[in-house]
């Protein structure tokens, strides 16, 4: 529908953060028009310029959740509905997290967990009214979940939700984490953590504090993930108030008291007790700073794999941030490249403590080890890669993304597939963290040549 769309940059250079490959939202921009004539009650929500430009005005909490109403409809077959000023979800948004989770069960990393059955199991923490992400994985990747939350009006339209759509209902079981409600034991790391900015007296607050996992989860229960968009704000004031978007939300479901960074800490703690349960923790994280906090917090808890990613998400930047308990299956270094003009590799294995040194030496001897040639500057911690011309055109002529017939982009090609070669830098960030950027030396082939490379912490 409409238009494709363009790779962003941010003021800094580096490339914003894209809509997941696969994401079916991906390839075009929404057609707000052909949705409006396909579905008359979306369309006193559309207006369309003197240019004939269709657009919605999103301030417009109806509007909004119109919107999504009619993708999950059209695009999912899930009828769908949330009483006025709830959460109301960006469908988009929210399939990027589903399948940033798709691409961590897949990896070889760690492995399944023994008890996993067939069919992928999630359990999703405040699922809301809108219970949008059992929604969203049970009818796009068939997954069953068992979805949490606190509030009467939550529990009560995510059942709804779930019964208006028969095909989906036996997948999906919600859970009241209210009714296991008891003081939460380890209150003091969290007060000490986030003191300065509780609105509230945490004792308080604690003694009130619902459960997250413990007491929701069965004994003999076993999960392959966990995920959350947790309360994000300590304040409604706080939650207030994106002017350019309405997309609801009470108190109840973007407050508690400590924000996100107190929220996913009691996810953190709560997961060591449930360390063989779930094969992957994750939650998504609104602030870089609450991020790099909780990265800690998830190495300290004794984490062996610590995974991050950043998810586009309109103007507002969102994280996900993943762990795991499970001792990854294999020690080694090896590449992925589902499309063949997007160069990716993966470095695994590699001991937490393992300094730039080590992670330059590794990143070398992959690429050594693919028969290209390597250039290593140990001053600028940088690897220059290059392919034969034989390499770089089996990498880009054969590339799954390439549109066209193979004849008309061998033309295209010729002349610029000649002296493909990319940089690996290997930053040190905070101490333990290590950023590993890949970049086309050659600028011209950008638009048929990706490097990007994923750094597992193992330790
Ligand atoms: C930001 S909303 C997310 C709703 C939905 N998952 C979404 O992405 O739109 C956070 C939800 O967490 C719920 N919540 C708060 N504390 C909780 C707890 N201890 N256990 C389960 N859910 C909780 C809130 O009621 C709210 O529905």
């Amino acid at each position: 529908m409409g238009g494709g769309r363009k790779r962003r940059r941010r003021r800094d250079g580096t490339e914003a953060p894209s809509i997941h490959p696969r994401n079916r939202y991906a390839a075009a921009a929404l057609d707000f028009a052909a949705l409006a004539e396909l579905y008359p009650s979306f369309r006193p929500f559309v207006s369309v310029s003197e240019r004939g430009r269709a657009s919605v005005d999103f301030t417009d909490f109806s509007a909004t959740r119109e919107l999504t109403r009619v993708l999950l409809l059209h695009d999912h077959g899930v009828n769908w509905w949330i009483p006025d000023g709830q959460l109301c979800p960006t469908v988009p948004n929210r399939s990027n997290y589903i399948h940033w989770i798709e691409d961590l069960l897949s990896s070889n990393l760690i492995p399944p967990i023994s008890s996993s059955s067939g069919r992928v199991r999630g359990f999703d923490i405040g699922t809301g009214a809108n219970c949008i992400y059992p929604l969203l994985g049970a009818s796009l990747l068939g997954w069953s979940f068992v979805g949490s939350d606190v509030t009467d009006v939550a529990l009560e339209w995510a059942k709804k939700n779930v019964e208006s759509n028969p095909h989906l209902a036996e997948l999906i079981e919600i859970r009241n984490a209210n009714a296991v409600s008891f003081p939460y034991e380890s209150e003091a790391v969290v007060k000490e953590d986030v003191s300065e900015n509780i609105s509230e007296p945490a004792e308080d607050a604690a003694m009130q504090k619902p459960s997250i996992l413990a007491g929701v989860v069965k004994e003999s229960e076993s999960f392959d993930f966990c995920m959350c968009n947790p309360p994000f704000f300590e304040s409604i004031e706080e939650a207030g108030l994106n002017p350019k978007t309405s997309c609801g939300g009470t108190a109840e479901e973007m407050v508690c008291p400590g924000g996100e960074l107190s929220f996913v800490t009691r996810i953190i703690e709560d997961s060591v007790s449930f360390k063989n349960s779930f094969r992957w923790f994750t939650s998504m994280v609104g602030r870089k700073a609450n991020l790099k906090l909780l990265i800690s917090k998830a190495r300290e808890a004794g984490a062996s794999v610590v995974k991050t990613t950043e998810f586009v998400q309109g103007q507002t930047a969102r994280w996900g941030l993943a762990w795991s308990f499970i001792a990854p299956r294999n020690l080694v270094v090896r590449s992925s490249t589902p499309a063949r003009n997007h160069h990716s590799f993966m470095l695994q294995g590699l001991r937490r403590e393992h300094g730039a040194f080590q992670v330059l030496k590794s990143t070398e001897a992959f690429f050594r080890a693919s028969d290209l040639s390597c250039k290593t500057d140990t001053l600028s911690f940088s690897v220059d890669v290059t392919l034969s011309d034989e390499q770089a055109e089996a990498t880009i002529l054969h590339g799954d993304d390439y549109a066209g017939s193979l004849e008309d982009s061998s033309a295209k090609l010729q002349s610029v597939v000649k002296g493909i070669s990319f940089r690996i830098t290997v930053f040190e960030q905070i101490p333990g963290t290590l950023l590993i950027k890949g970049s086309l030396i050659n600028k011209a082939l950008s638009g048929n040549l990706r490097v990007s490379c994923d750094y597992w912490h193992v330790s």
